[in-house]
């Protein structure tokens, strides 16, 4: 059997499969993400610690003497800076993170070619701008790190005792060229910041360690069983949804929400809106639009108006399509696609006396889904055109709401026969490891099972009126526009 350990941003999720494909046992443990102050997103990492034993430790159950291999997957761009041991220094920094927005134009003076080979568009919350951040405001800290991790490498590391990342957590980081396929020295020299922090580079489906006693206590599993690199948790739902061709394309909905499709050269965007990253495979890329407000939006809206997710729905879908005027802009922590606007805040426009709950609640939900079409068509615009998203993620169960994206995306949408297709991934990278797979493509056949979940009905025009709205809103919310006033 094996063990596929997805450690997403709100919580961490084990996944047991039989080699045959077999989900065995599933499940998550959730920790806080803090905002200590306006546009910060940090986690503590000791919270990851014990929210993977739990969920590890019940998803395997009474099976631990048949896991064969572990393997990893994780949220992306973050840093978790470490000493020797891996024992973390602050918390961790997340990729919701936007308090390195002052850093970006350190980025923007490097020569266009050295630009042009990080091979994605400079934000905030990405590993090199805020290593920038950390170096001008924590210099103690920045000095002292021995490592400068992602977080899944991290819980490697503490699991292992050996430090190493992998090509699609490392072309994350914009410390990476996506060309060359190795981190980015002349830019790392360049912005002048360190590169011995940074880990050795292996295959996402290379052994990098064994369990310590120490860890294996912890997780109650074998001392030295074979824990497999892994891979960044977009790519690993690629892998666990059997996405290797180009023009197939994945919707994943967690804390943000992601939209990409396989490539298999690195092909740049031309309008430089959407990110190049690589996959968990061999010679394999991925062109994806980065919403960086999804589940977490919902979550947001949800709490601040007191509703279960199960009250979420049945108010939600009271009240008409286009809820009557209200328009929800969900950009808690800025946009990425298509905007790359770090500044940019949500809002909720056009409130009227009759306006419920209710109508809120909706418009949360409309407004993510209009984040969504803008990514959609971002990546549209790299040069292909969808017939189908296959879904992740685990903001992608409820009816209505895929019910929803289907409408706004105008596409049919096919779910997976697992929630965790993160965690799935990762399982199957474990598999390639240790030779169970004889590679991805066989993997692949034991990948989750797409059904379809819901097709474009026909569209109320106030819900294309309220698109109309959104589009038509983010200018009047952009700083970037107040700037050339
Ligand atoms: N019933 C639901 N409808 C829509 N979104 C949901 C629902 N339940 C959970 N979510 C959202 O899904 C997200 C969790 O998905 P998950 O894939 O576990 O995220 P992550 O990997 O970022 O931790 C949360 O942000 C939450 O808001
Ligand atoms: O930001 C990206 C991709 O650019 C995400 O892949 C993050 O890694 C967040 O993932 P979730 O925790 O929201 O699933």
């Amino acid at each position: 059997m094996l063990l596929g350990i997805d450690l997403g941003t709100g919580s961490a999720k084990a996944l047991l499969l039989a080699t045959d494909g077999t989900a065995i046992g599933e499940a998550s443990s959730s920790y806080p993400v803090h905002a200590p102050h306006p546009g910060w997103a940090e986690s503590e990492p000791r919270d990851w610690w014990l929210a993977v034993a739990s969920s590890v430790r019940k998803a395997v159950g009474n099976h631990a003497d048949r896991v064969q291999a572990i393997a990893f997957s994780g949220q992306m761009h973050g840093v978790v800076l470490t000493d020797e041991s891996g024992e973390p220094l602050r918390s961790a920094i997340l990729w919701a993170d936007t308090r390195s927005s002052a850093t970006l134009n350190t980025y923007h003076s490097l020569d266009a070619a050295i630009l042009e080979r990080l091979g994605n568009p400079i934000t905030a919350g990405m590993a090199g701008s805020t290593l920038l951040w950390l170096r001008e405001h924590e210099p103690t800290i920045y000095a002292q790190a021995r490592w400068a991790l992602q977080p899944k490498d991290w819980l490697r590391l503490r699991l292992t005792g050996e430090v190493a990342t992998e090509p699609s957590d490392a072309s994350g980081t914009l410390l990476y060229d996506v060309v060359s396929d190795n981190w980015a020295w002349d830019a790392i020299s360049a912005l002048n910041l360190r590169w011995d922090w940074l880990p050795k580079i292996i295959p996402s489906s290379a052994i990098a360690g064994y369990l310590t006693a120490s860890a294996s206590e912890h997780l109650g599993l074998r001392v030295g069983l074979r824990a497999i690199a892994g891979a960044a948790d977009t790519a690993a739902a690629a892998l666990g949804n059997g996405l290797l061709e180009p023009g197939l394309v994945q919707l994943t909905i967690g804390t943000g929400a992601q939209i990409i499709t396989p490539r298999s050269q690195p092909i740049l965007d031309p309008h430089g809106r959407t990110h190049l990253y690589r996959a968990a495979v061999p010679n394999g890329w991925y062109t994806l639009a980065a919403m960086q407000n999804a589940g977490l939006a919902l979550e947001w809206a949800r709490g601040i108006l007191g509703l279960s997710w199960e009250q979420v729905y049945t108010k939600a879908f009271s009240v008409p399509p286009g809820c009557e005027g209200l328009t929800f802009l969900p950009y808690l922590t800025g946009e990425r696609t298509p905007h790359l606007d770090p500044y940019v805040r949500g809002a909720w426009v056009g409130l009227g006396l009759h306006h419920t709950q209710a109508h809120l609640m909706r418009s949360a939900l409309e407004g993510v889904a209009f984040s969504l079409r803008q990514g959609f068509e971002a990546l549209e615009a790299t040069g292909f055109k969808a017939t189908q998203l296959r879904l992740a993620g685990g903001g992608t169960v409820e009816m209505p709401w895929k019910q929803l994206l289907s409408d706004v995306l105008k596409i049919p949408l096919y779910t997976s026969t697992v929630a965790a297709v993160s965690a799935r991934g990762a399982a199957l990278l474990a598999g390639i490891g240790i030779g169970v797979y004889a590679d991805a493509n066989d993997a692949s056949k034991l990948a989750a099972t797409p059904t379809l979940a819901a097709t474009p009905q026909s569209i109320d025009s106030a819900l294309e009126e309220a698109w109309i709205r959104y589009q038509s809103l983010y200018p009047r919310l952009s700083k970037k526009l107040d700037y050339k006033k």
